[in-house]
């Protein structure tokens, strides 16, 4: 018999224009008179007009240092037992919140999340992702408990950078294409298995079918309906599809070509989601899906997601340059090795990622 494991969602979730006026009312249901207010300094100019006023809770702010870091949640730690707060609110992007669920985890107490951005699932999952205090990144540890509460204002997600909202969608999209590479390679799915098939192919839907529209919203600063099924996509689907199908929902090929590519200076700058976005058809090529590359290509174009190394901003590419991110991305412990496709060697990644060149010079002409 399989093992079924599952990560659950927050107890409760609430996505409303004006969400943040319940937070007070929220805390006291929950008996919460005093807390500690994680946040981050752009978060917290994104955040502050939907503020309220609140009476009957006393609270104090606390501003991280920028990474979710061992350094950062002993701080965090220290500061919430010595000073007795009874849960801990994060407001901001990926990281502040991921700060906030580990210091939960290390203290006991109860988490409220109030993200700042719509760019991953890391609202809704019970797991943060760790990186040192410079940036690298360490693990990631996955909790028994979720958040008690994640409140959600869609003007404050709509105002945020456009950048980070199409990465966001390009890290969304390769929940499909990296799940679905697993799970359908198993014949006898467990019920979890099903329903992480299932919201993992939802996230490519309603992707392909409202990203542009989304991004449209976030250029005019105007929630659309697009723009609130995409946000869902990107927090509640995407952490679906992880909590449900569990290590054959997580990563597989897409991200270990990100990780390939993160070896070139050239790439720093570009963001996480753009380079997953590019491992998709990189994974695509492995696969021999060119029909799906082409479904593709409209959608990349019209949002701007990198369709070559020379859109992802690497120019002068030489054969020692895309070994060197084969090399990487095809490592033994590399999430590439999941894909049901036989032995992925680095001369099958290097191949792949120079058919795709090939490819996009002659979609240019
Ligand atoms: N826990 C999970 O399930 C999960 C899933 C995916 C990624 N992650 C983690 O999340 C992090 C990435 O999250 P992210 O992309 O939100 O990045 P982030 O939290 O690093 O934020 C990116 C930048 O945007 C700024 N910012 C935040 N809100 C803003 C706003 N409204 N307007 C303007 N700027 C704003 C931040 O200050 C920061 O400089 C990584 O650490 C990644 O490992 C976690
Ligand atoms: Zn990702």
């Amino acid at each position: 018999m399989k093992t079924i494991h599952v990560h659950g969602a927050p107890s409760e979730y609430i996505l409303q224009k004006g969400a943040l006026d319940l937070l007070e009312s929220k805390l006291i249901e929950r008996n919460h008179k005093k807390v500690l207010v994680v946040r981050g300094v752009k978060s917290w100019e994104a955040a502050k007009a939907y503020w309220p006023t609140m009476e009957q809770i006393e609270y104090d702010e606390y501003i991280y240092g920028g990474e979710c870091s061992f350094e950062e949640i002993e701080k965090v730690s220290k500061l919430v037992l010595s000073q007795e707060y009874e849960a801990i609110i994060g407001v901001g992007g990926g990281k502040v919140l991921d700060l906030v669920k580990a210091t939960g985890n290390e203290t006991h107490k109860p988490i409220i999340l109030i993200p700042t951005l719509a760019s991953n699932c890391a609202p809704w999952t019970p797991l943060s992702v760790l990186y040192d205090d410079a940036g690298s990144f360490i693990r990631y540890d996955i909790y028994p408990v979720s958040a008690s509460l994640v409140l959600i204002e869609p003007e404050i997600l709509v105002m945020a950078p456009v950048d980070l909202f199409v990465a966001g969608i390009g890290d969304t999209l390769a929940k499909w294409y990296e799940a679905d590479i697993q799970l359908r390679a198993i014949a006898n799915k467990t019920v979890p298995m099903m329903i992480a098939h299932y919201t993992a192919e939802q996230c490519k839907v309603i992707l392909v079918q409202s990203a542009v529209e989304a991004v449209r919203a976030v250029r005019n600063g105007e929630v659309n309906e697009e723009f609130i099924k995409v946000v869902e996509t990107i927090i509640m689907y995407s952490g679906m599809v992880g909590g449900f199908g569990d290590h054959f929902g997580r990563v597989t090929g897409a991200h270990a070509i990100h990780n390939g590519l993160t070896m070139l200076e050239e790439t720093h700058h570009a963001l996480h989601g753009s380079k997953v976005a590019y491992g998709i058809l990189v994974q695509l090529v492995l696969e021999n899906r060119w029909n799906e590359i082409q479904r593709l290509v409209p959608f990349y174009q019209q949002l701007g997601l990198p369709l070559s190394l020379s859109e992802l901003g690497i120019d002068g590419i030489t054969d020692e340059m895309v070994n060197e991110v084969a090399e990487k991305a095809t490592i033994p412990e590399e999430s590439i090795h999941l894909m049901s496709i036989g032995e992925i060697t680095s001369t099958r990644v290097r191949d792949a990622i120079l058919a795709l060149e090939k490819y996009y010079k002659e979609l240019k002409i």
